[in-house]
């Protein structure tokens, strides 16, 4: 599945190999697997949207290909370093190439917008003037359709969406070789939803990013990735069950064979108000 190439042919070409490689990764916590061997290679320049249910270990997965959670069994390797095996110095060498829009925006609520989206530079290229930082923040701000008057105001004086996209032009403003997206259009109307998708599009246009997109919006899912994984809560799942229940394209989605996948992107709940009873007693 890692040769799936993006579904849009203006986009920028892809680089040859995988970016993300996940071995046999297994996460526990307090004695429950939360996820079981799974296998995973990303490519470069790929977008992968990874769906599921609430508590399937989205998140945690996520977490796991960026080194914030250390695997229990199994390895991610990213551009062939184990992170597992990194130092602190190192880690943080391949964090300057992962840009993270987070589901909050996570913005420094007391800074300007400016310095909010001038913060990565400052921190991580040293000999930048001011002037280029100016340019770049400005340039950042408008790629993702922001006026440029706003950069003196505060995260609170802004929409949702505006800070939203603000965290996107921070998220990018390193050009980063990876960017992970945290639930990108939860809490947004449907209008603004589709700003966001169509900004991780342009993102992918503008240069060979690979993009990770956890979501529970099928729309997202569909409209941005080049392929999609489906998890399932390895509790619910017989013990020779992979708990990728889907891996392939969103045009795939909807005629997957196993009846779970089509339920969770059709939005049916099937059996499981009956099945959450029988977990609950
Ligand atoms: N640090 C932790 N310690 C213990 N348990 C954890 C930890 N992090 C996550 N979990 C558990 O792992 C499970 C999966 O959590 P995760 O946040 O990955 O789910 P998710 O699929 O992202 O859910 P949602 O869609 O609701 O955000 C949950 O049962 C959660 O309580």
């Amino acid at each position: 599945m890692s040769d799936i190439s993006s579904n849009d042919e203006s986009v920028a070409p892809i680089r040859n190999g995988n970016l993300i490689e996940v071995d046999d990764l297994s996460v526990g916590f307090d004695g429950q697997w939360i996820l079981r061997d799974i296998d995973l290679k990303i490519a470069k320049g790929q977008t992968l949207s990874i769906i599921g249910e609430s508590g399937c270990g989205k998140t945690v997965f996520m977490k796991t290909l960026i080194g914030l959670v250390k695997p229990t069994q199994g390895s991610v390797k990213f551009d062939h370093q184990d992170l597992a095996k990194l130092t602190d110095a190192q880690l943080a060498m391949i964090r300057r190439r992962i840009g993270f829009v987070f589901q909050n925006a996570a913005l420094f609520d007391s800074m300007s917008i400016f310095d909010n989206v001038a913060f990565p530079i400052r921190q991580n290229e040293h000999d930048v003037g001011e002037d280029e930082v100016c340019d770049r923040v400005m340039q950042h701000l408008s790629e993702v359709g922001l006026p440029t008057d706003i950069t003196r105001r505060r995260p609170a004086e802004l929409s949702g969406g505006m800070r939203k996209r603000v965290g996107l032009a921070r998220a990018l403003i390193l050009k980063p070789e990876l960017v992970v997206y945290d639930e990108p259009t939860t809490g947004l109307d449907p209008i603004m939803s589709d700003v966001i998708n169509e900004l991780i599009l342009d993102t992918r246009r503008r240069y060979p990013v690979t993009s990770v997109v956890v979501t529970h919006d099928m729309h997202t899912a569909r409209k941005v990735s080049d392929r999609v994984l489906m998890l399932f809560p390895r509790r619910r799942l017989d013990i020779h069950e992979s708990q990728v229940l889907f891996d392939g394209s969103p045009s795939d989605l909807e005629h997957a064979e196993d009846r779970r996948v089509r339920q969770f992107v059709r939005g049916e709940a099937g059996d499981r108000i009956r099945e959450m009873a029988s977990e609950a007693s």
